[in-house]
């Protein structure tokens, strides 16, 4: 059982746009105070904006990943909650959802929250909850260690984009996950249990995480600011070409965006060669009318960055493009 004295931790992992920012929000509905820390490989983080709640604790770390580059910036920010929560005569939070970023490995997550003393004396890893697409999941499985990871340490794994896809990659990711996690539970995200997630008690053991090197990965981010305000149908065929020309290397795009045809900020986002319709933002926590946009990239992302430079050029200021 859980100890009531402990604040429950959800951990949210899944790979590159398969839709954890999407159940965050729809998690974070029902209305339970909740401290939120969100990981983004991108050096301009997004997600935040995503938020539909931006009353609450937040914490996002950016430029790099929780298992890797920020690893050793997650105990400090859990004590730094706990100290306020503690300290608090009325509790600011009572469960904390960490959402990792779509290319991270969980085990050093889960390493830091389960070997570290003094936060496991004080949370509880309650349920690592892992999103796939059912379109493009199988692939990202086949290719990138990261995405099998995720599966592996998975509690409950998640479906989602059932509504776009087909039996075949349905039939395709299943065959995969019965090799990779026979008997971790699968729901789909439109599933009402999908929502009982953060009240069902975890495991009562866990395996722990083998001590090991942090994992390196083969993954860039470009990011770019861009100053000029486009119609989108120019913007559109800016980025679909570009999707087009680098279906295997170009893995994910995201981005606040300004259009000369609205007046509020809107929110873009790409994965595999899928371009979405841009959705206005309900929330924003700064408005300098910037439009940023984030380009994640699989291995040295030379071809793209020279394709960026030519599509996106004649409309930045010097230096806007950044490769990380
Ligand atoms: N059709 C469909 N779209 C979805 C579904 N879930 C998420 N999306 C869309 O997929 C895109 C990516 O979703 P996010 O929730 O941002 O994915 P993410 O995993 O947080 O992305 P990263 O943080 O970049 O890894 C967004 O445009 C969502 O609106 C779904 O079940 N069906």
């Amino acid at each position: 059982m859980p100890d009531p004295d402990k604040i429950p931790v959800f951990v949210l992992t899944g790979f590159l746009g398969s839709g954890k920012t999407t159940l965050l929000n729809r998690f974070l509905a029902d209305g339970v105070k909740t401290a939120v820390v969100i990981n983004e490989f991108g050096e301009i983080p997004v997600d935040q904006d995503l938020l539909a709640n931006q009353n609450l604790p937040l914490t996002v770390l950016s430029g790099g990943c929780l298992c890797c580059k920020v690893k050793g910036a997650l105990a400090p920010t859990l004590k730094n909650l706990w100290m306020t929560w503690e300290q608090a005569a009325s509790k600011p939070f009572a469960r904390m959802i960490i959402e990792a970023s779509g290319i991270a490995s969980p085990e050093p997550i889960l390493d830091t929250l389960l070997r570290e003393r003094w936060l496991a004396g004080r949370y509880h890893l309650q349920n690592v909850i892992t999103t796939l697409a059912i379109p493009s999941a199988a692939a990202q499985l086949d290719s990138f260690a990261e995405a099998r990871a995720q599966v592996a340490w998975a509690d409950t794994l998640l479906l989602t984009h059932a509504d776009v896809s087909n039996a075949d990659q349905q039939t395709a990711l299943a065959t995969r996950l019965q090799v990779l996690a026979p008997a971790t539970p699968r729901l789909t995200a439109e599933d009402f249990h999908a929502l009982s997630l953060l009240t069902k008690a975890g495991p009562s053991l866990r395996r722990l995480p083998p001590a090991g090197p942090l994992p390196v990965h083969n993954f860039r981010s470009i990011s770019l600011h861009l100053e000029q305000i486009l119609p989108w149908q120019h913007l559109q065929t800016l980025l679909q070409q570009l999707l087009n020309r680098h279906p295997q290397d170009l893995l994910r795009i995201k981005g606040v965006i300004y259009l000369a045809e609205q007046t509020e900020p809107m929110v873009i986002q790409a994965a595999g060669t899928r371009l979405y319709p841009p959705t206005p933002l309900t929330a924003r926590t700064s408005d300098d009318r910037r439009s940023r946009l984030i380009f994640i990239v699989n291995g040295e992302p030379t071809a793209l960055a020279t394709d960026l430079n030519k599509a996106f050029v004649p409309l930045l200021s010097r230096n806007a493009i950044k490769l990380h």
